[in-house]
């Protein structure tokens, strides 16, 4: 696993004989641009970097931990959590972290269950990719951990042998490589990291964007599809797994402002498919979804009601209050009441 992560992105052989790599080398004349090259390292490390735990932890039920609404982010220390921690597949404890002279996360604590759909709110430049961007791995906290599955990390994801997680990271561009067409984009990793026959990658890759209800678009570039399509494409990409392992190990996507710059509608598909591809949802072919839990990191008010039960509000560097999405709007907290109605009076100043 962690090998895979120094060799980058080369060979891998296409059908026609010329190598994805190529090709993707060969667009550097505008055709992908280097940000998205990063961005596809980044999430090919997440979701690489991980191995096998049983596969019957997705049917484990879980329920959302309840939280009391509170006026202080301090008095969230004194609420009593469940005993049974079995469930917890990622937890932040106490993390610090800053860039330069600016310290951005001031002792964050949560926890993520199996099961559970989580949103992560907060006004702007709070933390809240850089949280998302600490539990996938690809950053290290100053101060504090990061447990995954009980196992506390040390250092980056790219040092890890097992974490028993595969993690994903849906970025808010989709992120796809521009050269590739839509099957090599979502095969990605299979082709160059399973021992699985081409023709096996490309009927799962059908199957994968079918359970996200496209058909027909394996052949396009991502020049010939619309930006909801890209994003539906990079989901795929993110849910495709090597179905010849034994055991698969439960799957936590990460999504970062998955509905930023979308209609209303489009949003409501996009929330739609995030649920669908949960445990607890059914996906576009009617087959349940394959990922454990999920965060999402969002300002849009729909994503928050339609796509998430519990939410996370970070201010100040600090998870100061927690609840179930149905708690927020009624919230008496003052800092959520103020971001709940977009009031410039309130604590929060701009
Ligand atoms: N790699 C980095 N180097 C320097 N500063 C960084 C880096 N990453 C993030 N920051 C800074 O950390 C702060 C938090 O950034 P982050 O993207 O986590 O915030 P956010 O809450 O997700 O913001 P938004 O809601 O606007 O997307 C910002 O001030 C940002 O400029």
């Amino acid at each position: 696993m962690v090998s895979l992560l120094g060799s980058a992105l080369f060979p891998l052989t296409l059908s026609n004989g010329a190598s994805r790599s190529a090709r993707v080398a060969a667009s550097g004349g505008g055709r992908i641009s280097s940000s998205c090259f990063k961005h596809m390292k980044e999430q090919r490390k997440v979701v690489c970097a991980c191995m096998a735990p049983p596969r019957d932890l997705r049917r484990d039920e879980s329920s959302a931990t309840k939280f009391n609404d509170s006026f202080k982010s301090e008095s969230l220390s004194t609420v009593r959590e469940p005993e049974d921690d079995s469930n917890v597949l990622i937890e932040c404890r106490d993390v610090y972290k800053s860039f330069g002279e600016k310290q951005i996360l001031r002792g964050v604590s949560f926890k993520i269950r199996h099961g559970e759909a989580v949103g992560i709110i907060g006004p702007s430049g709070t933390g809240k990719s850089t949280v998302l961007k600490i539990i996938a791995g690809l950053l290290a906290p100053d101060k504090g951990e990061v447990y995954i599955r009980g196992r506390k990390r040390v250092g980056l994801i790219s040092d890890e042998e097992i974490s028993g997680l595969r993690i994903g990271l849906v970025f808010q561009s989709a992120a796809l490589f521009d050269s590739l067409t839509v099957r090599e984009n979502v095969g990605f990793l299979l082709y160059e990291n399973s021992n699985m026959p081409e023709h096996k990658i490309s009927k799962l890759v059908t199957e994968t964007l079918a359970a996200v209800g496209l058909k027909d678009v394996e052949d396009r570039l991502p020049s010939e599809l619309s930006g909801g399509m890209k994003k539906r494409v990079a989901l795929a990409r993110s849910i495709i797994f090597d179905t010849t392992q034994d055991a698969i190990e439960p799957e936590v996507l990460l999504y970062d402002e998955p509905t930023a710059g979308l209609d209303p509608i489009a949003s409501t598909v996009v929330e739609d498919l995030i649920r669908s591809v949960h445990m607890k949802g059914e996906d576009a072919v009617g087959q349940p979804g394959q990922i454990a839990s999920y965060v999402v990191v969002t300002h849009q008010h729909s994503t928050i009601s339609r796509a998430v039960d519990r939410l996370l509000f970070l201010y100040e560097g600090k998870v100061v209050w927690q609840g179930m999405t149905h708690e927020f709007t009624t919230s008496t907290n003052p800092i959520v009441q103020q971001f709940a109605s977009g009031s410039l009076d309130g604590p929060i100043r701009y």
